[in-house]
C-alpha cells in the first residue's frame, strides 16, 4: 500500500509569549535558565498513514494537535525531524486564513483556490458549486470583511472541499457555521473519505471521530498518548487512569455534534 504521510521524530518548540519583568529577564539571564522561556508543543512524535486511510486526530486543549496539523500541511516546519507527504494537500486549517478583508467572497474564492493549487480554469468550472456549498446568497460580491464569522468559515470550507486533492485535512470544522452548514460538512467529509483521499480529521465529539475514521491518535501534552482503535482512543481520553473522568467530558454541544454525525 502507498504511504501518504510520513512524520519521522518531530519535535516542535515555541517561545512563551509572556511579557515578564526586566528584573526578571536579568535573573533568568544571570542564572542561565532559558528552560522556561519555551515549551515543546510537539515532542517525538512519529507515525506513518497509507493512501485513504482516515486518520482522527485527538487530545485536550493544548495537546499539539493545531501544531501537527500545520506540520503536516506545510504552513509550519519541525525544529527536528521530518515530514513527508504524497501529493496535493487541501482542508480547512485556519478559517478564513488567507482571505482578504478588502475583497468579495467572489474574488476570494478565485484567490484561495490559486492557493490550494487550483488552476483558474478549475476554478472557473467549479465556482457554481463552490458558490451554491459556502451557501452566503447575495454576500457574495461584497467585502468577506462584513461578513460573520459563520460565513467566512462557508466560504473557505467550500473552496477546500472543492480541490482534487490527495491528503484532506480538517480542523474543528464542527466548531464553526450553524447545524444544517455542520451537517452539509460532515457528508462532504463522508464522501471524501469514501473516495479514498487520506484524511485528517480533528474534532472533540467522540461520535464523529467514531463515524469518519478508521484509526485515532491521541495526543497527550505534545506525545503521541495513543495511536490506534478509534474505540480505544476514546476510552483512552476517557479514562487515563484517573477515577474521575474530568477530561474526558464532553460538553452538550460535543454531544449534539455526536448525535450530528450518527445521521449522516
Ligand atoms: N505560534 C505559537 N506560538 C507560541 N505558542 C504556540 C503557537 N502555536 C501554538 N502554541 C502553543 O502550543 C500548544 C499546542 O497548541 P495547539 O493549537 O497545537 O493545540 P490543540 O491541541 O490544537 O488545542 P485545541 O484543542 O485547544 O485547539 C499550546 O500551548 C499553544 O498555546
Amino acid at each position: 500500500m502507498t504511504t501518504s504521510i510520513v512524520v519521522e521524530n518531530v519535535s516542535k518548540t515555541f517561545r512563551y509569549q509572556s511579557h515578564p519583568t526586566l528584573k526578571k529577564v536579568l535573573q533568568n539571564r544571570l542564572r542561565g535558565d532559558r528552560s522556561n522561556q519555551t515549551f515543546k508543543a510537539l515532542d517525538a512524535v512519529s507515525f506513518e498513514v497509507p493512501q485513504g486511510q482516515s486518520i482522527g486526530l485527538m487530545g485536550l486543549n493544548g495537546s499539539g494537535k493545531s501544531t501537527l496539523l500545520k506540520l503536516v500541511s506545510g504552513v509550519m516546519v519541525p525544529d527536528e525531524g521530518q515530514v513527508l507527504t504524497r501529493g496535493r494537500i487541501s482542508g480547512l486549517i485556519a478559517t478564513g486564513a488567507g482571505f482578504h478583508n478588502e475583497l468579495s467572497g467572489r474574488e476570494n474564492i478565485y484567490m484561495n483556490a490559486a492557493m490550494l493549487g487550483m488552476t483558474k480554469d478549475e476554478t472557473d468550472s467549479k465556482f457554481d458549486d463552490i458558490a451554491s456549498f459556502a451557501d452566503v446568497g447575495r454576500f457574495l460580491d461584497t467585502p468577506v470583511g462584513n461578513y460573520s464569522s459563520g460565513m467566512f468559515a462557508r466560504l473557505g470550507f467550500s473552496v477546500a472541499v472543492h480541490v482534487d486533492c490527495d491528503i484532506f485535512i480538517a480542523d474543528e470544522v464542527l466548531a464553526v457555521g450553524d447545524r444544517p452548514f455542520k451537517r452539509k460538512c460532515l457528508k462532504r467529509m463522508k464522501e471524501i473519505r469514501e473516495s479514498g483521499i487520506t484524511m485528517f480529521y480533528v474534532s472533540h465529539s467522540a461520535g464523529s471521530v467514531k463515524k469518519m475514521c478508521d484509526r485515532a491518535i491521541v495526543l497527550d501534552k505534545g506525545k503521541v498518548g495513543f495511536d490506534g482503535d478509534v474505540d480505544e482512543a476514546i476510552k483512552y481520553l476517557h479514562y487515563d487512569g484517573d477515577d474521575e473522568e474530568p477530561d474526558g467530558e464532553e460538553s452538550s454541544e460535543d454531544e449534539r455534534d455526536d448525535a450530528l454525525a450518527n445521521d449522516i
